[in-house]
């Protein structure tokens, strides 16, 4: 099991970035792989903070998370011989930074600007490489440092999709669990009851969660935390990724503009839950509360594509069986969205 050793979870913990180097004793070369708008936001003050301690920094302005990127990366880093990578930004940065260090073998810093889901902590990075976006292992980061004051100044909507995220653990243990009974797939008892319990716990909290509030930014990171520690006891992502998110992964090849990832997880998980039977109005509910996206309609995609993406969910990961078995029928795949609201 990998984990990261340090967590760091309140505000200006970015000012707590160089103490964290020193005590991991992580060199004196380091590379920071940054958003376009992030690199104001926060990759210019990390390597400030960096620098005056004497550490030589590089910054790399990356734009989207393609194995090009990686690789791009990986150059810089034998060029300067860099000792460590930190990925100071949104999923996408992250996720670069993440895979570039596991090739180029040093340790990485996870630095989120957003709490938009549960990659922040994870040891997989989602890359794209000719066209598809596959989630690939990783180390998981040496330390996560999430800054509460600089997130809780992220659009809401981020936010909203990290809960989305943590939402879909519900029905990705239920996936999990009707796996193991049908296909006797390894199953740990501790992961999955940790990602429900998670899941759960936003869920009575969904209340709590407003824009502009630190407070609501540190149940939302904890929850993240504690999603990718699930994962890291699994060994893999199936306590927090189960037919939702191949529904989302779905949507992201099918729709021409895709929303967010935790807000497609969100609506996943209502479409599934019903699919197994269970109570999807509180899912729905929750969501609603919180202000993320429970029909197509809010999340910016049209009817159409809902239906197709659920039709063509199964074929994502065939070998990861879920509630979706072989597939729905383009009528069934109807009633569930219609009856759930999700299409109108
Ligand atoms: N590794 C894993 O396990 C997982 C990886 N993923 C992957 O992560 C990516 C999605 O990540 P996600 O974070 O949702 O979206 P993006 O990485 O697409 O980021 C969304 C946008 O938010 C901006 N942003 C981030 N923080 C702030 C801030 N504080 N203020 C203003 N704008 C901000 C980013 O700016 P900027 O342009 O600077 O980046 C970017 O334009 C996908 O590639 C997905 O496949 C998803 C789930 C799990
Ligand atoms: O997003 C994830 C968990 O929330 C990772 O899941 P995947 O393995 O589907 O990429
Ligand atoms: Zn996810």
């Amino acid at each position: 099991m990998q984990l990261p050793r340090d967590v760091l979870v309140g505000s200006d913990m970015l000012g707590k970035v160089s103490d964290v180097c020193s005590d991991l004793q992580l060199g004196r070369n380091a590379l920071i792989v940054t958003g376009q708008k992030t690199r104001d936001i926060a990759g210019i003050k990390v390597a400030e903070e960096l620098e005056e301690t004497g550490i030589n920094v590089q910054i790399h302005v990356s734009g989207s998370a393609s194995m090009e990127e990686v690789e791009n990366v990986m150059e810089i880093a034998r060029e300067m011989d860099t000792d460590f990578l930190l990925g100071v930004g949104s999923g996408k940065s992250i996720d670069v930074a993440k895979l570039a260090a596991t090739r180029h073998n040093v340790p990485f810093l996870s630095i989120p600007t957003a709490a938009s889901h549960d990659g922040i902590v994870s040891s997989r990075a989602s890359i794209t490489h000719n066209g598809e976006t596959t989630s690939i292992q990783a180390s998981a980061p040496m330390a996560v440092i999430a800054d509460t004051e600089v997130i809780a100044k992220a659009p809401f909507r981020l936010l909203a999709a990290g809960c989305g995220d943590i939402i879909s653990n519900c029905t990705a243990v239920l996936d999990w669990q009707l796996a193991h009974r049908l296909q006797n797939v390894a199953f740990s008892e501790y992961a999955a009851a940790l990602a429900s319990m998670t899941a759960n716990i936003l869920i009575e909290s969904a209340d709590s969660i407003k824009p502009d509030l630190e407070s609501s930014v540190r149940i939302v990171v904890k929850a993240l935390v504690s999603s990718g520690v699930a994962m890291s006891i699994a060994g893999s992502s199936r306590p927090a990724s189960g037919s939702e998110h191949m529904f989302s992964h779905a949507l992201n090849r099918i729709a021409p503009n895709p929303a967010l990832h935790g807000e497609q997880c969100g609506i996943g998980t209502i479409l599934m839950m019903y699919l197994h039977g269970g109570d999807w109005k509180e899912i729905r509910d929750a969501l609603r509360i919180i202000g993320a996206p429970t029909t197509a309609h809010e999340l910016g995609i049209e009817d159409k594509y809902i239906l197709q993406a659920l039709v063509e969910s199964h074929k994502i990961r065939p070998e990861r069986y879920t509630i979706l078995g072989t597939g729905i029928t383009p009528d069934a795949a109807e009633v569930v969205a219609r009856t759930t609201g999700v299409i109108s």
